[in-house]
């Protein structure tokens, strides 16, 4: 072992644990929302985060303590440090929507997605984010994700005869489906032949690419982490830039895996890149398209590098196809779960496949004339967001306008939140798509009529009203794809 292999093995994890240790300490000093109410923390180091990890799927936590606390509330977090919680719709505004730069995401959440998504649309900030968002948006524009309408029928049809395949094997009666494991097979295949043009095989199986089994494996050592993995991870929240690259020297199995995924996608990309050429078809405006043609941009505002170019492939895919299928599933279940709802759906479907005079295929214009469905789907995806929490940071100090007041520790009625530089902020999805301020008394049942005739009275997020695709200039790029 040469002089600097004993260096890292020696001295290298006792400076990081030394200075780790310090910056901690400063950080969790800084105990900010003391004048706030908020559930007690079970753990001086871990506060109430393994928890919310371990429990996740319940929801339990947030919507209880938003009906015990009110819409913005203290929750504690790792290190001790005050997490302000917020599911009120003004105050989410406020910072998706109107300041959506000046609430950055987090340095853990930058590591993370640096590691897994590269420096891709995802991981990019402030003005850096800005340009990326402008060159990639024409992909996503409505004319865009129609021209795949007959990509996404095809997959269709390919799972349903796996379906009826596996019926047949069962003697024709009714077999329980796997929804869970085919749904993401057939958005990523159908993400790939549509965006990429690219041919994961995952509904077909036997002939999978590898990008297909290294997605499929990805968050194998990430499920159910142990306390110190959560601490290790908290720490990226308040380590400077050199000791990142220090711990990064020293990668976790999910460190490797999600740098394997990252590499292997790029390549893929540079060569779906190559295929295209310098882009010149202006006329060219699906991913591919208006990637490569941002690569030989001369302006500096056009331009992608070629690692921002080819990062576009694991980011999009990555953000796309496990996120569409997990709400497809939520949409099967709960119309498997109301089946006057169902029937309701199936009706409203054949009334317009017979009445389309054209085989009856339903074109992606009339696919919005589908009032019931589209009120399911969006009463799926208020009850059931893939992604139920956003992580920000304010980058100066601010005051946070709230819709519906709260009660502080003293007893006295907040309507506004000030907050410091580096306040970290924990936008609470699911709980605002469950408020009954917001959505009427009925608010945690399943009532797709909500959205049949209903007048809101806040505007929030991209679509139907709800966070569940995020809001502002952050918000979800693929939700018309999805
Ligand atoms: C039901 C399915 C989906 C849900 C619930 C969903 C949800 C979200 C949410 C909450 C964000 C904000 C993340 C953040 O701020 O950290 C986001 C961002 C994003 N989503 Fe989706 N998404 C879905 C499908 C898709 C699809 C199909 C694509 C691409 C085809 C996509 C591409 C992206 C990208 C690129 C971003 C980053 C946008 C930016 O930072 O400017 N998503 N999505």
């Amino acid at each position: 072992m040469g002089f600097n292999g004993l260096l890292q093995l020696l001295f290298l994890p006792l400076i990081v644990a030394t200075t780790t240790a310090l910056a901690l300490l400063i950080r969790a000093r800084r105990r900010s929302l003391n004048f706030l109410q908020g559930p007690p923390t079970p753990s001086t180091l871990l506060g109430f985060e393994w928890e919310l990890r371990r429990v996740r799927s319940l929801q339990s936590f947030e919507v209880a303590w938003s009906k015990q606390y009110g819409t913005a509330y203290k929750l504690p977090g790792c290190y001790g440090e005050d997490i302000l919680s917020v599911s009120d719709p003004r105050a989410l505004q406020h910072i998706f929507h109107k300041g959506a730069y000046r609430f950055k995401k987090p340095g853990d959440v930058q590591h993370f997605s640096n590691h897994i998504f590269g420096p891709g649309i995802v991981t990019a900030q402030a003005e850096n984010h800005q340009r990326q968002r402008k060159i990639l948006n024409p992909a996503f524009s409505v004319a865009q994700i129609r021209r795949f309408a007959s990509v996404f029928l095809t997959s269709a049809k390919s799972l349903i005869m796996k379906w009826q395949g596996e019926l047949e094997a069962n003697g024709g009666k009714v077999a329980d489906v796997d929804t869970v494991k085919w749904l993401p097979n057939m958005t990523l295949d159908a993400l790939g032949a549509s965006i990429f043009e690219y041919q994961f095989g995952a509904l077909d199986g036997k002939e999978s690419s590898e990008l297909c089994d290294i997605i499929r494996d990805l968050f194998l050592d990430s499920r159910n982490p142990t306390p110190l993995k959560m601490l290790r991870g908290a720490s990226f929240r308040f380590l400077p830039r050199f000791m990142e690259r220090i711990l990064d020297a020293f990668p976790t199995k999910e460190d490797k895996r999600f740098a394997r995924w990252l590499r292997r996608s790029q390549s893929v990309a540079g060569e779906l890149v190559k295929m295209r050429g310098d882009g010149s078809d202006e006329k060219d405006n699906d991913l591919m398209g208006v990637v490569s043609r941002a690569l030989y941009a001369n302006s500096p505002e056009k331009h992608l590098s070629t690692e921002e170019a080819l990062s576009q492939m694991a980011t999009i895919i990555f953000a796309g196809h496990e996120t569409s299928a997990s709400s497809l599933n939520w949409v099967l279940y709960e119309l498997a779960k109301h089946p006057e709802d169902q029937q309701k759906v199936f009706q409203e479907i054949n009334a317009l496949r017979n009445g389309t005079g054209n085989n009856g295929e339903i074109s992606p214009k009339e696919l919005d004339s589908l009032v019931y469905l589209n009120a399911a789907i969006k009463e799926s995806l208020r009850l059931h967001p893939i992604v139920p929490e956003l992580f920000r940071e304010a980058i100066i100090d601010e005051v946070i306008p709230l819709e519906y007041p709260v009660i502080d520790a003293s007893g006295s009625v907040l309507s506004e939140i000030p907050v410091v530089k580096g306040q970290r902020i924990f936008a609470d999805i699911t709980t605002y798509n469950r408020l009954k301020q917001v959505w009427g008394e009925d608010a945690e049942i399943w009532n797709p009529d909500r959205f049949v005739d209903s007048k809101m009275h806040t505007t929030l997020g991209v679509f139907g009203n709800l966070m569940t695709f995020s809001g502002g200039i952050r918000g979800c790029i693929g939700w018309r794809f999805a």
